[in-house]
């Protein structure tokens, strides 16, 4: 199962806020960042960590777990993914940022490259990308390629939404990618948004139209 949907009473809560109409900038920017958060919390569940030992409160030598932050890298997807990135980074904070755009031709629903900063040693961290919307799940799959090109081996995506339509995409393309979901959703509508979606995710982010 390449994409999954991460069933919990906080998350449903706040999706269901962000669903509303006349949301506000502030408040839509708020919830995407802690949803960030929780799916992060889930996402990383099993990655790994070093054993250090430390000089604990007693002067004992202690033997603890260290996350190896420093393997992970962020990647969001210009620009709605950037309003999910701090959360993420909250409980990753020395995880290194590799920025990737792309747009969504209206017409054509095709994504458009336009941009890419991704870490030199890409090759040897997890990269967690981060976007609101899986919709046709094309700009989702342009990114894992891209970061497949570049030698990334091991992907993983962080959604708030996704539509049965961009799960299949990934799954064809790319079956060793796992996605997380806050909700997955019905379908998409003629011009490609999600239904029942909360519209266009990055234009609420930034308060653009
Ligand atoms: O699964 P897909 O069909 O590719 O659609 C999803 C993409 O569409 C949105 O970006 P958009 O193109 O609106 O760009 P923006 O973030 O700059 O608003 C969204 O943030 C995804 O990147
Ligand atoms: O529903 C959708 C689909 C793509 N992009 C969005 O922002 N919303
Ligand atoms: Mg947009």
């Amino acid at each position: 199962m390449a994409v999954i949907e991460i069933k919990h009473p906080l998350l449903a809560h706040k999706v269901g806020i962000m669903r509303e109409s006349g949301i506000s900038t502030k408040q839509f920017r708020e919830l995407a960042s802690e949803i960030g958060n929780l799916l992060t919390y889930e996402a990383t569940r099993n990655i790994s960590t070093d054993e250090v030992e430390i000089q604990a409160w007693d002067d004992s030598t202690l033997t603890v777990e260290r996350l190896k932050g420093k393997k992970i890298t962020v990647v969001p997807i210009l620009r709605a993914g950037l309003g999910m990135m701090d959360g993420v980074l909250q409980l990753i904070p020395s995880a290194r940022v590799s920025v990737v755009g792309l747009y969504r031709d209206e017409e054509s629903l095709e994504p458009v490259y336009y941009f890419d900063k991704v870490v030199e040693d890409v090759d040897e961290r997890t990269a967690l990308i981060v976007d609101p919307m899986l919709a046709t799940g094309g700009s989702m799959v342009a990114t894992i390629d891209l970061l497949k090109q570049k030698g990334c081996k091991n992907i993983m995506g962080l959604c708030l939404i996704g539509a049965p339509e961009g799960a299949k995409a990934i799954e064809e393309a790319h079956p060793d990618v796992d996605i997380y979901v806050a909700a997955m959703d019905e379908c998409l509508n003629e011009k490609g948004y999600i239904v029942p979606g909360l519209g266009d995710a990055g234009d609420k982010l930034f308060g653009t139209r």
